[in-house]
Protein backbone atom coordinates (compact mmCIF):
# COMPACT_ATOMS: atom_id res chain seq x y z
CA UNK A 1 0.00 0.00 0.00
CA UNK A 2 1.21 3.71 -0.22
CA UNK A 3 4.08 5.07 2.10
CA UNK A 4 1.84 6.12 5.22
CA UNK A 5 3.12 8.18 7.44
CA UNK A 6 4.68 7.40 10.84
CA UNK A 7 2.19 8.34 13.67
CA UNK A 8 3.50 11.21 15.19
CA UNK A 9 3.86 9.87 18.84
CA UNK A 10 6.10 7.67 17.22
CA UNK A 11 8.41 10.00 15.85
CA UNK A 12 8.17 12.01 18.97
CA UNK A 13 8.69 9.23 21.30
CA UNK A 14 12.02 8.33 18.71
CA UNK A 15 12.94 11.88 18.96
CA UNK A 16 13.05 11.80 23.21
CA UNK A 17 15.22 8.24 22.88
CA UNK A 18 17.92 10.16 20.62
CA UNK A 19 17.81 13.19 23.31
CA UNK A 20 18.42 10.81 26.44
CA UNK A 21 20.76 8.49 24.67
CA UNK A 22 22.95 11.65 23.07
CA UNK A 23 22.79 13.67 26.55
CA UNK A 24 24.15 9.93 27.96
CA UNK A 25 26.84 9.33 25.53
CA UNK A 26 27.97 13.54 26.57
CA UNK A 27 28.16 12.91 29.82
CA UNK A 28 30.20 9.17 29.89
CA UNK A 29 33.61 9.12 31.59
CA UNK A 30 34.88 8.06 27.83
CA UNK A 31 33.02 10.16 25.99
CA UNK A 32 36.33 12.50 25.55
CA UNK A 33 37.75 11.32 22.30
CA UNK A 34 34.35 11.62 20.69
CA UNK A 35 33.14 15.11 21.69
CA UNK A 36 34.28 16.72 18.69
CA UNK A 37 35.60 16.00 15.13
CA UNK A 38 38.91 14.83 15.16
CA UNK A 39 41.17 17.28 13.21
CA UNK A 40 42.23 16.19 10.63
CA UNK A 41 45.37 18.71 10.04
CA UNK A 42 46.56 17.31 13.74
CA UNK A 43 46.15 13.95 13.01
CA UNK A 44 48.36 11.97 10.47
CA UNK A 45 46.72 9.96 8.08
CA UNK A 46 42.85 10.17 9.12
CA UNK A 47 41.68 12.20 6.42
CA UNK A 48 42.27 9.34 3.96
CA UNK A 49 42.04 6.31 6.03
CA UNK A 50 38.43 7.69 7.85
CA UNK A 51 36.03 8.59 4.62
CA UNK A 52 33.09 9.89 6.87
CA UNK A 53 33.74 11.06 9.67
CA UNK A 54 31.27 11.70 12.68
CA UNK A 55 31.37 12.99 16.38
CA UNK A 56 28.74 13.74 19.13
CA UNK A 57 28.79 17.45 18.46
CA UNK A 58 27.81 16.63 14.83
CA UNK A 59 25.21 14.07 15.88
CA UNK A 60 23.90 17.14 18.23
CA UNK A 61 23.80 19.91 15.66
CA UNK A 62 22.08 16.92 13.21
CA UNK A 63 19.46 16.60 15.77
CA UNK A 64 18.94 19.63 16.81
CA UNK A 65 18.59 20.73 13.29
CA UNK A 66 16.33 17.53 12.33
CA UNK A 67 18.60 16.09 9.80
CA UNK A 68 17.49 12.34 11.54
CA UNK A 69 14.22 10.96 9.60
CA UNK A 70 14.24 8.44 12.39
CA UNK A 71 16.25 6.48 15.22
CA UNK A 72 17.38 4.10 12.84
CA UNK A 73 19.41 7.05 10.99
CA UNK A 74 20.91 8.37 14.61
CA UNK A 75 22.20 5.16 15.54
CA UNK A 76 23.85 4.63 12.34
CA UNK A 77 25.68 7.83 12.91
CA UNK A 78 26.68 6.53 16.48
CA UNK A 79 27.80 3.70 15.11
CA UNK A 80 29.73 5.35 12.50
CA UNK A 81 31.76 6.92 15.58
CA UNK A 82 32.42 3.65 17.07
CA UNK A 83 33.43 2.40 13.65
CA UNK A 84 36.05 5.34 12.82
CA UNK A 85 37.70 4.54 16.34
CA UNK A 86 38.02 0.82 15.88
CA UNK A 87 39.00 1.42 12.12
CA UNK A 88 41.96 4.13 13.00
CA UNK A 89 43.22 3.27 16.74
CA UNK A 90 44.64 -0.29 18.33
CA UNK A 91 42.23 -1.87 20.50
CA UNK A 92 44.78 -1.89 23.08
CA UNK A 93 45.20 1.91 22.85
CA UNK A 94 43.73 4.62 25.10
CA UNK A 95 41.07 6.18 22.31
CA UNK A 96 40.72 1.92 21.15
CA UNK A 97 39.46 1.18 24.66
CA UNK A 98 37.06 4.35 25.11
CA UNK A 99 35.36 3.29 21.29
CA UNK A 100 34.42 0.16 23.08
CA UNK A 101 33.40 0.74 26.41
CA UNK A 102 31.10 3.15 24.37
CA UNK A 103 29.64 1.23 22.39
CA UNK A 104 29.32 -1.10 24.91
CA UNK A 105 26.97 1.11 26.96
CA UNK A 106 25.16 2.70 23.88
CA UNK A 107 24.15 -0.60 22.95
CA UNK A 108 23.26 -1.35 26.71
CA UNK A 109 21.17 1.75 26.78
CA UNK A 110 18.84 1.88 23.66
CA UNK A 111 18.27 -2.21 24.26
CA UNK A 112 16.74 -0.69 27.72
CA UNK A 113 15.18 2.02 26.77
CA UNK A 114 13.28 0.02 24.05
CA UNK A 115 12.46 -2.27 26.11
CA UNK A 116 11.21 0.11 28.60
C1 LIG B 1 38.42 9.53 18.10
C2 LIG B 1 39.80 9.73 17.58
N1 LIG B 1 40.28 8.80 16.73
C3 LIG B 1 41.52 8.92 16.23
C4 LIG B 1 42.33 9.98 16.57
C5 LIG B 1 41.86 10.98 17.43
C6 LIG B 1 40.57 10.85 17.96
N2 LIG B 1 40.06 11.79 18.84
C7 LIG B 1 40.61 13.12 18.94
C8 LIG B 1 39.67 14.04 19.68
C9 LIG B 1 41.95 13.14 19.62
C10 LIG B 1 42.93 13.99 19.13
N3 LIG B 1 44.14 14.05 19.70
C11 LIG B 1 44.44 13.29 20.77
C12 LIG B 1 45.71 13.27 21.46
C13 LIG B 1 45.70 12.39 22.52
S1 LIG B 1 44.17 11.61 22.64
C14 LIG B 1 43.48 12.42 21.31
C15 LIG B 1 42.21 12.34 20.74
Amino acid sequence: CAKMPKPSQDNDRDLTFCRILLAELEDHHDAWPFLNPVNIKTVPGYRKVIKKPMDFSTIREKLCSCQYQNLEMFIIDVNLVFDNCEKFNEDNSEIGRAGHNMRKFFERRWTELLKS
